[in-house]
């Protein structure tokens, strides 16, 4: 995350405020990553992972790159029969994705509901299955890990879930939850050691050491949302992956999270991964954004540059929905509404996924032709036919809209 704390770094933490909390004023994780023995340990549901990362096959990209995911499948089958069970198709979830997170980014993945974004992210950790393609992490190539080469990899890739509730166990208490994955990978070094680490790993969140004793209905939505991210951070990761990490969060609450993330990631190096449908989340917290539609990205490119220059018709859809901050500007933007629904993942569109809704298909060009995603000019990538007309110069970038014909005009 770059400068993009703006509007939320004002808000006041009244979530952490109330009955326990402690102020949001974090300290001393860094020092905690540096002293935690330096072994690796995991979370079990938090996480996973992939790679202990050292010198090994696949270096890909440059020493800025983390992550490296080429041509991801995750394909689900859809099983029929009672007796006799048998594959009658399969869900196309993520079918064909590439793409890089840098190190000490944050990538924002965004798209309708059901494009495929909560598989890919944990196709990413693997804790889905990947049907096909690669994933290198840190210059290892972690889509073919086994067994406890695997288990320790997942150290260094966490989750942070939508809904805190759900995503911890309400048997636990929340010492018991964060000590379970640094047991996991031998972070719980002797008692005193590990409290003393339990109790920075809450400070850093914004909770007090009174919470160790504890259970997740004890505390708010925000509340369990720090927890969570304590979990996350008690396995010292390198990415984590935030699958919505605040849409089930009251608006008030949502800028603190936001900001802690953002917080922590400036003063622990981490990567993220945000998952989000909520363009302006994205936006605000986000480096570069791919845009999902049925498993694949349609479009990549800085977040600035994605909101001032969108190319892709389902992405200037999608932002021409988000509602203008203030009720005072006009809103001038061109409305492009989309017709239709999401089609199934498991009965995709010939040639391009987005043909049936797209306002400017042009006939047997684009429902028989798949396009790919080609960079544009400055990492700006585009999978629609008209950015193939740009790279073959017949029409100029800035020609694109213009020259677009709506079928209702
Ligand atoms: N385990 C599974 N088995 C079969 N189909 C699945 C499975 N998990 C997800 N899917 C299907 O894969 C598609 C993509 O789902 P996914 O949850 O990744 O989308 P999403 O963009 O994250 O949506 P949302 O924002 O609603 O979570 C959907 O059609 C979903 O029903």
């Amino acid at each position: 995350m770059t400068d993009k704390t703006a509007t939320t770094t004002e808000a006041t933490d009244t979530d952490t405020a109330g009955t326990d909390t402690a102020g949001a004023d974090t300290v001393g994780i860094d020092e905690a990553r540096n002293d935690a023995a330096g072994a690796d340990a995991a979370g079990a549901e938090t996480a996973t992972g992939t790679g202990e990362a050292g010198p090994g096959d696949g270096a890909v990209g440059g020493d800025d790159v983390l992550v490296t995911v080429e041509d991801l499948k995750v394909h689900f089958p859809i099983k029929r029969g009672i007796v006799l069970e048998r594959t009658a198709g399969y869900v196309y979830a993520v079918d064909g994705v590439d793409l890089t997170i840098r190190r000490g980014e944050t990538y924002g993945l965004v798209g309708e509901s059901g494009c495929g974004k909560t598989t890919l992210g944990r196709g990413l950790l693997r804790l889905v299955e990947p049907t096909g393609g690669r994933i290198v992490f840190d210059d290892t190539d972690v889509s073919t890990l086994k067994g406890e080469t695997l288990r320790k990899s997942r150290r260094r890739m966490q989750m942070i879930f939508q809904d805190p509730l759900s995503s911890l166990d309400p048997r636990q208490s929340v010492e018991s939850i964060l000590v379970e994955g640094m047991r996991a990978h031998g972070l719980d070094s002797g008692k005193e050691a590990t409290r003393a680490r339990l109790v920075e790993l809450l400070d850093s969140v914004g909770l007090p050491e009174s919470a160790l004793h504890k259970y997740p209905h004890e505390f708010s939505g925000g509340q369990r949302q720090r927890i969570g991210i304590a979990r996350a951070l008690a396995v010292e990761p390198d990415l984590i992956v935030a699958d919505e990490p605040v849409s089930a969060l009251d608006v008030s609450v949502q800028a603190q999270v936001l900001n802690l993330l953002e917080e922590l990631q400036q003063r622990l190096g981490l990567t993220y991964l945000v998952i989000a449908h909520d363009l302006a989340v994205v936006r605000h917290i986000s480096d570069r954004i791919g845009v999902m539609y049925l498993g694949s990205l349609v479009e990549e490119a800085s977040s600035d540059e994605m909101y001032a220059e969108p190319m892709h018709p389902y992405t200037k859809a999608l932002l021409s929905a988000v509602p203008v901050p203030d009720p005072t500007v006009e809103d001038e933007r061109e409305q492009i509404l989309l017709t239709g629904d999401l089609p199934s993942p498991a009965n995709p569109p010939t040639g391009c996924r987005f043909h049936t809704r797209c306002p400017w298909k042009q006939d047997t060009l684009c429902d028989t032709n798949r396009p790919e995603l080609r960079d544009v000019g400055g990492g700006h990538r585009v999978a629609c036919h008209y950015a193939e007309d740009i790279l073959a110069g017949r029409i100029s970038r800035h020609e694109v809209e213009p020259e677009l014909v709506h079928p209702d005009a």
